[in-house]
């Protein structure tokens, strides 16, 4: 089966330049075919800010009411997605910025207004990625690059958490090649001590987790990423870590989400 990697970048690097770009010097070098999925929510925060509109988190995600989506659309589909794409080009790195309602490669749903109503905020599964489409993609040399936008199957545009879209996608390819996921930010890996950049928990994996949640170790959007993480090792992705984007080429680098 042939290689591919699926990498994930989070906001605090997007909203980095000298780090985006450090990033993007390494990415556009890796051999063979590839995903890159980004989120940008901190940009979004202050666009909404400058706007007066106030951002609400739930459990990592993003409240995304009337006002907030087209904040978000624009952001993530618009201004961060071109430019990563541009800076791909401009590297030699053959990139298409998309979203999941292009080639209608992932369709979403509208998370049930229950327990908590977030808006137009949209999920899916693995099996809503048009993985023959992808595939097509990547057959003819174009680097996908993802922004956290989907569509439902009314046209209707919903936020996506990234590292959700990152997650599906990885185990939607997974039935054709041999995937490794990761996400990086901007810290070593998952720490025992969010304080203590050299505390690296080296492997992380289901019984673990519960414990750490308990203690409080793991927090925020961790959360989520941890949950997506497992998920996919869980559906077939050969290898998934959470790692610093300067490290991304380290095999040793951050940490190791196993079944
Ligand atoms: N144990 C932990 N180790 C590392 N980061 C943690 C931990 N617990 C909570 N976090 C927080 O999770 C954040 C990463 O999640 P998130 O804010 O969604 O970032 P991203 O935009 O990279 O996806 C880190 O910036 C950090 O503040
Ligand atoms: C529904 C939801 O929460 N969507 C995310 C999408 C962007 C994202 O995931 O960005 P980061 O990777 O920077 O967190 C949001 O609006 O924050």
């Amino acid at each position: 089966m042939q290689s591919l990697t699926v990498i994930k970048i989070g906001g605090n690097i997007v909203d980095d330049e000298s780090a985006l770009n450090a990033f993007l010097d390494i990415y556009a070098r890796i051999e063979g075919p590839k995903v890159l999925v980004h989120g940008g929510g901190k940009l979004a925060t202050r666009m909404a800010t400058q706007l007066g509109i106030e951002t609400q988190m739930v459990n990592g995600r993003r409240i995304t009411d009337e006002a907030m989506l087209p904040i978000a659309v624009m952001v993530y589909a618009g201004l961060i997605n071109k430019q990563i794409t541009a800076q791909l080009q401009a590297r030699g790195c053959d990139a298409m910025g998309i979203s999941g309602a292009d080639a209608k490669l992932i369709q979403s749903h509208k998370r049930p207004i229950e327990p908590i109503d977030y808006g137009y905020v949209g999920d899916f599964e693995a099996s809503d990625v048009n993985v023959i489409r992808l595939q097509q993609l990547l057959e003819i040399g174009i680097n996908p690059v993802f922004s956290a936008i989907t569509a439902d199957k009314e046209g209707q545009l919903l936020n996506t958490n990234a590292d959700t879209i990152a997650s599906n996608i990885a185990v939607a390819l997974a039935t054709k090649y041999k995937v490794a996921l990761v996400y990086c930010f901007e810290r070593k890996g998952v720490l025992q001590d969010i304080n203590d950049e050299n505390s690296v928990i080296t492997t992380i994996d289901q019984e673990n987790f519960t414990q750490l949640k308990q203690q409080g170790v793991i927090a925020d959007g961790m959360l989520p990423k941890i949950e997506n993480a497992l998920a996919a090792v869980n559906q077939g992705v050969d290898k998934v870590c959470i790692k610093k984007a300067e490290d991304l080429l380290d095999i040793k680098a951050g940490t190791t989400i196993q079944l």
